[in-house]
């Protein structure tokens, strides 16, 4: 086994090619990956625009104290031909653009109307409620990067340039197989007391999910070296990255580490890691795909997926990838399991007054194959092989899942 810091190395190392690029129609591209840079091929607003409803003056005629009023100006229609000269003013309603010769919007509720002219009740400062030129953003400049995840805000400026169908990345496809004889599928019926559910490969799809993937859901099955080797070369055939679950480790039924050597002859790049859990994980490559073998417990295959499939998965989108780590304070100390392993431990993690904290309250020990203990506000506690136990009080590196 080598351990954590060689297996990250050895990850990292990987030749891994980005995906493909492809157009959507904006409305559909939320949560994508934009693949281009967004540049404003205009200023906006491109002429100054009022601001408020009102009358488009000028500034330094509010002196005279009434202006006759010659033109109506509503938000959408051409100003062409609409001049204000001295000692006029042009009602001008919010959104439209200023008449030439006017420098300022003085609103309606500082004035008021006497017969065709008004009347300064209340003078502004010369370019009140004008918006000038450029005031949203300048012709040329890059207004979302290349790289950002598109959210309301980047279709929402999108939408100001007619961007119709923005080009972001393709969604690397990430098969996902459970193995195990002893697991049913959702809904499916059990037929003997020795049978589980299988949630691995739905907690996995989900991760898939929230990070940019489209899965492939290929369900479960048994502890067949036939039926995994066919399930493994079909999910092959359609997907960027193949994970799976269950069958890693040393037992007699544990065929998924020998199908992947020896059935479809991968390049593995490591199998076996000193961390706790998923000491089994083993990783491997087959020609341009990756396949991640997970150890079967569903707390194990959830911390390794994190750990050693994103960052594949990132990177197949042209993105950068590192654990998402803040420095907490541990609230009630933690005893540490494994003295030579690189340890993730599931704890609840939140904000107080600018400060991480982090505990174990409610938080079950056993095996990993605990799940319930990643709900809710929960972090990884993440303690280096040749770390001990942590104290109350103590300061402690914690992987953020939020
Ligand atoms: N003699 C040894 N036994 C075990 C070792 C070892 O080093 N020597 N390692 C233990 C560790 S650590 C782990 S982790 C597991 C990993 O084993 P496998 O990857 O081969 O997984 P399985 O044996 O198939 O399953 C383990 C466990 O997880 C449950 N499981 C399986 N699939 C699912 C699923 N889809 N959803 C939910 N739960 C699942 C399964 O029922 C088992 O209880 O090996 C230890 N043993
Ligand atoms: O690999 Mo296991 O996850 O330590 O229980």
């Amino acid at each position: 086994m080598i351990d954590f810091e060689e297996s990250m190395e050895k990850l990292n190392s990987l030749i891994v090619e980005a995906v493909g690029v492809e157009k959507v129609y904006l409305p559909n591209a939320q949560g994508r990956v934009l693949a281009e840079n967004i540049v404003a091929q205009e200023n906006s607003p491109e002429y100054p625009t009022s601001a408020m409803d009102g009358y488009a003056i000028i500034g330094s005629d509010q002196s005279l104290g009434r202006l006759e009023i010659i033109e109506e100006n509503p938000a959408g229609s051409d100003t062409e031909g609409l001049r204000v000269v001295p000692g006029t003013a042009i009602k001008t309603f919010t959104g439209a653009l200023m008449p030439e010769g006017a420098d300022t919007l003085i609103p309606i509720e500082n004035v008021t109307v006497e017969g065709g002219a008004i009347r300064i009740d209340e003078p502004v400062p010369e370019g009140f409620s004008v918006r000038p030129v450029g005031e949203n953003f300048k012709r040329g400049e890059v207004l979302v990067k290349k790289g950002s995840t598109i959210g309301f805000a980047e279709v929402g400026v999108m939408a100001s340039l007619n961007v119709v169908a923005p080009l972001v990345v393709q969604k690397p496809k990430v098969a996902i197989l459970a193995t195990g004889s002893e697991v049913l599928e959702l809904g499916e019926c059990s037929d003997n007391p020795a049978q589980i559910r299988s949630s691995n490969n739905y907690t996995l799809e989900a991760l898939v999910k929230q990070h940019g993937g489209e899965p492939v859901q290929m369900g479960s099955v048994h502890d067949e070296r036939a039926a995994i080797t066919f399930a493994m070369k079909e999910a092959l055939r359609s997907a960027d990255i193949v994970v799976t679950t269950g069958g890693v480790s040393v037992g007699d039924y544990d065929f998924v580490k020998d199908v992947i050597r020896d059935e479809l002859g991968c390049d593995v790049a490591f199998k076996g890691v000193l961390i706790k859990p998923g000491q089994h994980i083993m990783v491997a490559k087959r020609g341009n795909k990756f396949i991640v073998a997970l150890p079967g417990f569903a707390y194990s295959s959830t911390v390794t997926f994190i750990l050693y499939v994103l960052p594949i998965l990132y990177r197949l989108q042209g993105r950068e990838y590192t654990i998402p780590v803040v420095t907490a304070r541990i609230l009630d100390g933690y005893r540490k399991k494994t003295k030579n392993k690189t340890e993730f431990a599931a704890c609840n993690l939140w904000l107080e007054d600018g400060e991480y904290l982090c505990d174990f309250e409610g938080k079950r020990s056993g095996s990993s194959a605990i799940m319930t203990n990643m709900l809710g506000d929960v972090g990884l506690l993440w303690l280096n092989a040749d770390e001990g136990d942590k104290e109350a009080g103590d300061r402690v590196r914690v992987v953020s899942l939020k």
